[in-house]
Order: structure tokens, then sequence, then C-alpha cells
């Protein structure tokens, strides 16, 4: 296998490599751009014109992903995998990663869409490299442009695959794109209505991307992630990067849920109290009328929608981040 289908080893071990280009037996070029960061490029004869980010590693604990773009990356260097996209494999917090934690100083999914700048810190400057990297990539003109984040989440869930789809004014969220995440295993998304500061958001508010963040399942350390199956997410990635995906005529949903955001819950100081269980599940219902969390000033966030479920809740966030997202079901109406 060409050296650089290591790209985790070398991250792992905080190395570059000799040799920054390197060519497969099927021509396909792969380079090396930075740390974590490696472009694929297939000969120009066999270019579909998809240009694909595949970004794992935001949050340095969540193995699963990193481990699947691993998988993609040997089978490109092998030569088992014969490229018609030009890919872009990115680990996103080397640092973390390296320390098996969700990060180190501050949350790398926190920092883009200009929030880096407000900052400083090694993170801050990697959200700005990762910025730069995915903006070069998506700069040639007249190509389609998709990036999947892939990430595990902290707890257990009733739903164990799920996408969330970022949000910009004036832009419609895609049938056809929930179609493939369907097919790819997805059990439901999370379709956002207000502007975010996550990877994905940057890539499809800036860059004109269809951008989700993959959530795979529970995340837990390398080499411990065989309950999490990402069979069909890695089927399909494979037909993606050949070009091989099966024509759909119709854009079949195919019992994929649909939810939207009801509220999101920020905490805003040290006595933010969130009234759930330390175990409670992404997905978990609560009822009309429950005091789901408390903070200063008297704020009480009480729950008022029929059907509202939370995921991510997290009471350990910094002040001023989401504590939690509120959401409710919805329907397929305002898709393009
Ligand atoms: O399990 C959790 O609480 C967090 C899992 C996770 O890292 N989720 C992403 C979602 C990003 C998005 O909102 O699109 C995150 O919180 O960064
Ligand atoms: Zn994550």
């Amino acid at each position: 296998m060409l050296a650089l289908g290591k790209l985790l080893e070398l991250t792992l071990a905080g190395r570059e490599p000799a040799e920054k280009t390197q060519l497969t037996v099927e021509g396909v070029r792969m380079r090396w751009l930075s740390e974590g960061a490696l472009e694929v490029r297939p000969p120009e004869a066999r270019d579909n014109g998809l240009d694909l980010l595949l970004s794992a590693g935001i949050h340095g604990n969540e193995t699963a992903p990193i481990e699947l773009l691993d998988r993609l990356l040997h089978d490109i260097a092998r030569g088992d995998l014969k490229p018609r996209a030009r890919i872009l494999f990115l680990f996103g917090n080397p640092e973390a990663i390296r320390k098996g934690d969700r990060f180190v100083e501050q949350d790398v999914n926190r920092l883009f869409n200009g929030r880096h700048e407000q900052s400083s810190g090694s993170e801050a400057l990697r959200a700005c490299e990762l910025e730069r990297l995915a903006a070069s990539f998506f700069s040639l003109p007249d190509r389609q442009r998709l990036h999947y984040d892939l990430h595990t989440a902290i707890r257990g869930s009733k739903i164990e695959q799920f996408a969330l789809y970022p949000w910009k004014e004036g832009r419609q969220h895609s049938r056809q794109e929930l179609a493939r995440l369907r097919a790819a295993g997805m059990e439901a998304v999370l379709l956002q209505n207000k502007p975010s500061i996550v990877f994905s958001s940057y890539t499809y508010d800036k860059l004109g991307a269809e951008s989700f963040t993959l959530e795979l399942g529970k995340a837990r350390p390398f080499g411990q992630n065989a309950g999490v199956n990402v069979s069909l997410l890695e089927t399909r990635l494979k037909q993606i990067i050949e070009g091989t995906e099966p024509e759909s005529t119709e854009a079949a949903l195919d019992g994929l849920q649909l939810y939207s955001v009801a509220r999101e819950i920020i905490k805003h100081s040290d006595s933010f109290r969130l009234n759930l269980p330390a175990d409670i599940e992404n997905f978990s219902e609560l009822d009309v009328g429950y005091l789901l969390a408390e903070d200063i000033a008297n704020t009480r966030w009480i729950i008022e929608e029929e059907g509202a479920r939370i995921i991510f809740p997290n009471p350990k966030v910094k002040n001023g981040l989401r504590a939690g997202i509120l959401i409710v079901p919805t329907t397929d109406e305002n898709l393009a």
C-alpha cells in the first residue's frame, strides 16, 4: 500500500510523510496537504465532476468514523477502490485524537463561520485551517459539492443513526440528498432552521456544498467499535467514490423520520441545571409541562411542544454554548 494511505498512522504519530504526493497503480493522485489532510484526485479521464469532502475526528474520541475513513483510504491506496470523484479526507482535531478526548481546550465544532476569529489557541487555529482547506477544495467551478462530517455521540440513542442538515436563508433542503442518506442507513434527519457554528454549516452556508453532520452511534475508543454498524454507509460511500450509485428515478425517503428544531437550550451560567437522568438517550420524548432546565435569573425551560424530544443534552458545556436541542417531528412538504 502507498505510504500516504496511512494518513491515520501519520496523524497519530504527529509525523509528516517523506513524499507529499504519490500515484496509485490506477493513476489516482494522493496529495498530503497538512496534518490530517489528504486530497485524492482521479485521472482526468475518469473524473465524474463530484467533489466529496469526508471529515471525521472533529471530536477526538469519536473513533468509529475515523476508522471508517482509514479503511476507505487504505482501499484507495491499494488500488481496490477506484475513485471517479475528487476527495478531501480530513481528520479534524489531531491533537484531541492523539489524546482520545473530545477536545483539548475547546470544541472545534463550535469555532466555524467566523467564531475562530474571536478566539485563540490551537483549536481556533485548526478551525481556521479546516475552513481554508475546505474552501480551497471546493473552489473549482461547475462541480457538485458534497460534505459528510462524521461523528459518534456521547450517549446512546433511541434512533441510532441520524443526520443534521444545516440551514441557509433562501436555500431549500434537497429530497434527493435525503434519499441518499436513507440508502446510507440514516433513520432520521434533523432539518435545521437557523445558522450555526459547526463545520457542516460552514461548508453548506459559505461553500455551497450539500453538507451534513452524520451521527453513527455511541463514541468508543479505537478498536472497540464493533457495536457501531456503518456497513450501509460504507457501501454507499464506496459507490459515491466510484460513481456507481444505483440510479433512482424518484427520491424515496422510505420511512426516514424528519425532525425540526423547536428550541436550542443554551447554558448561560454556572447555575444552569438540566433536569434529566445522566444516562438519558438521544431522542427521548419529553412531556408537555416538564421542567427541562433552569438557569440564572429564574430562567426556566418548560416543554410546550407536543411530541418534543431531546438530543445532545450536555450540562457540562461552556457557558454560552448549546446544552441540548429540543426537536419536534416535521413533514417533507418544504423539500426541494
Ligand atoms: O453527543 C453529543 O452530545 C454530541 C455529539 C456531536 O458531537 N454532535 C455534533 C453535532 C453537530 C451539528 O450540530 O451538526 C456536535 O455537537 O458538534
Ligand atoms: Zn462529534
